[in-house]
């Protein structure tokens, strides 16, 4: 399926089109954060302070982990791996962890190593890492018949173990398809009987059924992790780890807060939201959403860089879908093409400020790009292609919709799939994500790489299935799409998307495996886009536009709420 939409491929407009389409607005629900980023301010010197106190800290977790090593005991080495890594400081520990993986995968599985809970956690440890670990190792949990063996069913801590690394399986893993439902059934049956708030393993069943790890925010999921982690006994908890993990908590979030507060008080001054009321103003989503993609420190520059890009684009979205009239909006997608602040003269005056702002973003990144070594106007290119192909299509679908000409399936996937911007997010993340992404990678972007369509099949159709009910008025979805194709009701047209979802969803799987010659940042972000849509989007529930019913307590534990130490 090609993924972009050509040049010139969008509909232009005949005389009948001409006149104004007067259709229902959105009045979709306004910003729900006030001014609690705006107002907040940065302590430099509480978080020097902090940062001395994390290292004698991480020197510690440093020495536990190699001692781990030195010890030669798998087991051990992959619980210290999962306590580093859960509650998200395995950054600072990369390069350690990277090697240790390599020699458990090249290792064969010792003694120690066969139980279910430390199985699962080896599979899903080393195909986080991309390494292409053989489903067999479950082998021996299975009966006769290839499922899961039926004593099982009381081992909580195995299944949930088992339920996690599932996850990661691909569509050649099949003994693990079974696998999973036995888990997920057992799991919900005990989840009945466990007690939930008080009980670390309790919570953890309770956040894995919600959202399982792999398909959750990162950060959201450290926060989670770490209170599951204050419950464990005494005995299985590693108190420099969990100060380690709070505090770093904190620091991260110190950061991202300053971030999002001089984003904030941008959009405040730009005024892009009080201009353009009919649009969704989600300033802090954008935020959450870019930091799904990238978290670390060094990355602050690009996060900066997504968060307004995907503000920018929210407005956007929000002007072909359910404001502008076809005239303005192939004004508005021209003078997108031509990428030249000249054509805003040109513009109804409602498009100009985010035509502008727009092409500012990309020309701010591009002056960052100079301070790296090699200056590379080819990202900043690729960038704007990609804004060029959002817009193309965007206004392909505003055609449809507006003129109630219903698309098929494959017609409409081959444009939503652009629409769905992923290939926009990922290309935007690698512009400054690392200061030596080659033009290779650009190029590997642009040639649409087979990891790259599962994940926009993901997106759309989760944003589709979230969204279709409150969309029915206005404009049509892939589920309107897939009904009238396959002659089916709406629930089966739902299910049968969910069911592309969760199978597009073994493909990616797939595709992180390695070997790749790609940076693992970039990958990341794929990921991390994927991942985001299971957060972001339930049956019937859209999460980005209604963040009130859904992301609001996620981005209260992640951006409000500092840990208390
Ligand atoms: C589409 C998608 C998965 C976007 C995720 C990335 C994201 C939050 C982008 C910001 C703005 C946007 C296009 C939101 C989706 O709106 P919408 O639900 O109205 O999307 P639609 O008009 O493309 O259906």
């Amino acid at each position: 399926m090609a993924i972009t939409a050509e040049v010139g491929d969008y509909p232009s407009l005949n005389d009948t089109d001409q006149k104004e389409i007067v259709w229902p607005l959105a009045n979709f629900a306004k910003d729900i954060w006030g001014d609690i980023f705006t107002s907040y301010t940065f302590d430099q010197q509480v978080y020097e302070m902090l940062v001395m106190e994390t290292e004698p800290l991480k020197k510690e977790v440093r020495c536990l982990l190699m001692e781990a090593r030195n010890e030669r005991k798998i087991v051990k080495q992959l619980e210290f791996i999962n306590t580093i890594e859960r509650p998200g400081i395995s950054y600072h520990f990369k390069d350690e962890i990277e090697q240790q993986l390599e020699e458990i995968f090249t290792t064969k599985p010792p003694k120690d190593c066969d139980d279910l809970t430390t199985t699962a956690l080896q599979f899903r440890l080393l195909r986080q890492h991309g390494f292409p670990i053989s489903c067999h190792i479950f082998d021996e949990f299975m009966d006769t018949n290839g499922k899961l063996k039926n004593s099982l069913g009381g081992d909580i801590k195995g299944l949930l173990s088992l339920y996690e690394a599932a996850q990661l399986r691909t569509k050649e893993d099949i003994i693990l398809e079974d696998a999973l439902a036995f888990a997920t059934t057992s799991l919900k049956h005990a989840q009945a009987t466990l007690p939930l708030t008080s009980s670390s393993i309790g919570q953890q069943v309770k956040r894995a059924l919600e959202l399982p790890l792999h398909k959750g925010h990162e950060r959201t999921e450290v926060r989670y992790y770490i209170s599951a982690y204050e419950l464990e006994d005494d005995s299985l908890r590693n108190e420099t780890l969990l100060k380690l993990a709070k505090l770093d908590f904190n620091l991260r979030q110190m950061l991202h807060k300053k971030e999002l507060s001089e984003l904030s008080r941008r959009r405040r001054d730009l005024k892009l939201i009080s201009k353009h009321d009919y649009a969704r103003d989600r300033m802090v989503e954008c935020y959450f959403w870019a930091l799904g993609i990238c978290f670390e420190p060094q990355h602050s520059k690009c996060r900066i860089l997504l968060a307004k890009t995907l503000e920018a684009i929210s407005i956007i979205d929000d002007t072909y879908d359910a404001y502008g009239t076809l005239g303005e909006l192939q004004i508005f997608t021209d003078a997108i093409q031509s990428w030249d602040l000249k054509e805003m003269d040109g513009l109804p005056d409602y498009m100009k400020s985010f035509y502008k702002a727009l092409l500012d973003i990309s020309e701010e990144a591009e002056k960052e790009l100079a301070n790296y070594k090699e200056p590379s106007s080819y990202a900043i290119h690729c960038y704007n292609d990609r804004c060029k192909d959002y817009c193309r299509s965007e206004y392909v679908e505003a055609n449809w919709f507006q003129k109630q000409d219903l698309p098929t399936f494959d017609e409409y996937m081959k444009v939503g799939m652009v629409t769905s911007c992923v290939n926009l997010l990922v290309t935007a993340a690698s512009v400054l994500m690392t200061k030596s992404t080659t033009k290779e990678v650009f190029d590997w972007l642009a040639s649409a790489p087979k990891i790259m369509e599962p994940i926009m099949l993901v997106s759309r159709l989760l944003n589709d299935i979230a969204s279709h009910h409150a969309e029915k008025e206005r404009s049509a979805t892939g589920v309107h799409c897939y009904m009238n194709n396959s002659n089916v009701s709406e629930e089966e047209a739902m299910v049968k998307l969910e069911e592309i979802v969760e199978d597009a969803w073994k493909d990616f799987n797939e595709e992180w495996i390695r070997p790749t010659h790609i940076p693992r940042d970039i990958l990341n972000g794929f990921l991390g886009v994927a991942r985001l849509c299971f957060v972001c989007y339930k049956r019937d529930l859209d999460g980005y536009t209604e963040p009130a019913k859904l992301l609001k307590p996620y981005i209260i534990a992640t951006l409000v709420d500092p840990i208390v130490i």
